[in-house]
């Protein structure tokens, strides 16, 4: 059986869609999940856990209230202490995080950002003898954390943070201040009322000298009462558009003291007598939010997957119209149309997992280096996450509301459960740094690319910038992926040294850098939107030629030439310099009937990823295929049906029409 998911008594559309499938569903996901032991672990865990009643869902997740949610995960956690160590190998992150996805879905819970940024500023920032302090406490989860940045009136400009830390070398303490109701912290995950103790992130001042955001570590509340400590003021910052599992928080300091020892000194120090020591890279205490960034591929990826897993299936089951068959309506998912809304999503999607493992051990690497005293790598990585967190959170956006809209009425209702994971996931463009500006982030580093390149210094260039000081060459487009990934690289390059000429022109015209900078900014995003999609094919053509599996390559090249022809297609506009239309339209020709040759492995495509039905929370998605009488059975357990007439008829309804009738 290749698929294996194959099962008795399965929707029999499902079935046959899983006969089709040309390789083994298992071997997929161990070149998705980057090798075979982590994706046999996973299903173990996910074996174990469906052996745990207590871990299931206690009523269907849509039907319920914020607190109600709150409560559930919570109670959750609690089953889950009693069970961490027989589930997983608890200092196995991705074990970890595979636990937190499949019992508690997307929508938040106490330990949030936890596992996420507490943890890792602990890691990343803190010294020896604070790790030996807290590190310990927060992995046995004594503790709960969050990670506390962003101000209600600054959150993207870290240098405009107004909290303060006021060193005091005759207490040897530091007092934290909220000055204004904008410096009040405003978003920080699991802050408002989960967490007791935060990564909190304030502007050091020194003897009136300020030194920028540096992370302390700060006690919140009594860990006996759970109450907030005298000199905090702390709550929930109220309803989101999604993520409502999760209570982000506000937070505020009056005079609020802190000994010396609680700010994270692994890289600055402040001495007792108030000396300060900077670090070796002045942007070291940033690295909680890279490490973020370099996992948001990955993890956007997920959610894409997720919305595809269920829109997928979905459409293999859901039939509607008549092709050449009159006698049986078809599968909606034999429609071009759907298949053109669906696989190059699919194809994204195992793009960016595959660049989220590249830039998840990228940050691994960079730990060990700067621990060792080497920040050599930072700017690199920085710039690569910045665009890569950007253009991935956009596409996955576009990629989830276009399989929602792929499942037609049913995907708008909650059943379907794609609008929440299209909330959680759009999230990514304004977390971790608002899109727009971490692009511009990304466009420094190529803007200096361009200037290495104008003045001769090309062998100083970073990893991936090479093409920038190429020539353009005549491109073969029968030469296979190559030739698209050339296609980009024309395109990023010319992209790429157009906004870094607009810059310099507007300056040489006599703007100042700043005014120039934002004159061209657009360019300037565009530049770093091609780079990036640039650098993800080029990631997605690297990983699969590794292959070495006969059937998993072929499936693979075939999802590569969707992704090639449909990426190539999009930035039509930029292409157009170097492909001719009458190329464009052979392109367009080759895609569709790429996804033709797709199509018979759509489902063990999406199948491959082994996302459980706890985890999917979509009754349109199930496993089974399932969906009608299950749809019925879900709308019989809204609340509002659990009587016939409701009181807001008593009330106002039937009095109106009485009236009405008189
Ligand atoms: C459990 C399952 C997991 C799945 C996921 C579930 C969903 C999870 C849901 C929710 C989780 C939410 C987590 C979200 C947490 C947060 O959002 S925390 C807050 C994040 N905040 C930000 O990201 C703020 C963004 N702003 C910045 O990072 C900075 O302000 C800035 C980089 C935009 C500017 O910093 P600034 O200090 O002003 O520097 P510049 O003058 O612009 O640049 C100077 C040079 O420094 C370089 N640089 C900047 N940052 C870095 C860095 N990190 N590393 C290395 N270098 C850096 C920059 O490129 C400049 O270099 P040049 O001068 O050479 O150009
Ligand atoms: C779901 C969620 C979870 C979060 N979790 C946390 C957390 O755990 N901890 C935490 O500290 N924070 C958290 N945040 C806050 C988040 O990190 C910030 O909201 C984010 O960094 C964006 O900053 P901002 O809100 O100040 O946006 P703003 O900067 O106010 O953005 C508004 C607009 O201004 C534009 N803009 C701003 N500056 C520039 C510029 N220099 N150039 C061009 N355009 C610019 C932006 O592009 C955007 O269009 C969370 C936010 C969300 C939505």
């Amino acid at each position: 059986m290749l698929n294996k998911s194959i099962m008795d008594g399965d929707n029999p559309d499902l079935t046959e869609e899983r006969m089709k499938g040309a390789f083994d569903t298992d071997k997929m996901a161990a070149v998705i999940y980057g090798s075979e032991k982590f994706a046999i672990r996973r299903r173990e865990i996910t074996e174990s856990i469906s052996r745990i009643p207590q871990l299931a869902d206690s009523k269907p997740f849509s039907f319920m209230t914020r607190e109600e949610k709150i409560s559930e995960s919570c109670r959750k956690l609690s089953v889950l202490s009693e069970h961490w160590n027989q589930l997983i190998d608890t200092n196995n992150e991705e074990e970890a995080l595979h636990l937190y996805r499949e019992v508690l879905g997307l929508e938040g819970h106490a330990f949030s950002l936890h596992e996420t940024m507490f943890i890792p500023s602990l890691v990343a920032q803190a010294n020896d003898e604070q790790q030996e302090k807290w590190l310990g406490r927060a992995k046995r989860r004594e503790i709960i954390g969050c990670y506390a940045q962003t101000e209600m009136g600054h959150g993207t400009n870290l240098r405009a943070l107004e909290t303060t830390a006021t060193y005091y070398p005759s207490t040897q303490e530091f007092i934290l201040h909220t000055p204004t109701e904008t410096a009040l912290k405003w978003w920080p995950g699991a802050l408002g009322k989960s967490s007791n103790y935060a990564v909190v992130v304030a502007d050091l001042v020194i003897r009136d000298t300020h030194y920028g955001a540096h992370p302390f570590m700060v006690q919140l509340r009594d860990e006996k009462t759970h109450n907030p400590l005298p000199g905090i003021t702390v709550g929930d910052i109220g309803p989101k558009m999604a993520f409502n599992g999760a209570d982000n928080g506000f937070l505020g300091f009056n005079q609020y003291k802190l000994p010396r020892d609680h700010m994270l000194m692994r890289h600055s120090r402040v001495e007792e007598n108030g000396t300060y020591t900077k670090p070796p890279h002045a942007k070291i205490g940033y690295s909680s939010m890279v490490k973020v960034r370099s996992r948001m591929a990955m993890d956007q990826g997920l959610f894409m997957v997720s919305a595809l897993v269920i829109a997928v299936r979905y459409s293999a089951v859901r039939r509607q119209g008549f092709l050449d068959d009159k006698s049986r309506e078809v599968k909606v998912l034999d429609y071009q149309t759907q298949q053109h809304r669906l696989f190059p999503s699919i194809a994204r999607a195992y793009a960016f997992i595959f660049c989220g493992f590249e830039t998840i051990q990228l940050y691994d690497q960079l730990l060990i280096d700067v621990k060792n005293g080497d920040t050599s790598g930072m700017s690199d990585l920085h710039a690569l996450t910045s665009g890569l967190k950007s253009v991935v959170t956009h596409q996955t956006g576009e990629g989830i509301e276009q399989a929602r809209m792929a499942c037609g009425g049913h995907g708008y209702s909650m059943a379907s459960y794609i609008s929440e994971i299209y909330g959680v996931a759009i999230g990514g463009c304004t977390y971790e740094g608002e899109n727009m500006v971490m692009l511009l982030q990304l466009a420094r580093y190529l803007v200096k690319s361009v200037e290495l390149v104008k003045t001769g210094k090309s062998k100083e260039l970073g990893p991936m910038m090479n093409y920038l000081a190429e020539p353009d060459t005549q491109i073969d487009l029968t030469s296979g992926p190559e030739a698209y990934v050339k296609v980009f690289q024309h395109a990023a390059r010319r992209q790429v040294w157009k906004a870094t000429d607009k810059f310099h022109q507007l300056m040489e015209s006599g703007q100042s850098r700043d005014i120039a900078w934002n004159n061209s900014a657009v360019e300037l995003t565009r530049a770093s939107r091609l780079h990036t999609r640039l650098y993800i094919m080029e990631t997605f053509i690297r990983r699969v030629s590794s292959i070495s599996d006969v059937s998993i390559k072929k499936v693979l090249i075939d999802l590569v030439n969707v992704h090639v022809n449909y990426e190539v297609l999009d930035i039509g506009t930029y292409a157009l310099e170097h492909v001719s239309s009458t190329q464009l339209d052979s392109i367009r020709s080759q895609l569709y009937s790429s996804l033709d040759t797709l199509r018979p492995n759509a489902v063990s495509l999406i199948d491959s990823f082994q996302i459980s039905d706890m985890q999917l929370r979509s009754v349109l998605g199930r496993r089974d295929g399932h969906v009608y009488t299950n749809l019925f059975e879900w709308a019989k357990a809204s609340p509002l049906n659990q009587t016939h007439v409701l009181p807001s008829v008593n009330q106002y309804l039937k009095p109106m029409m009485d009236k009405a009738k008189l």
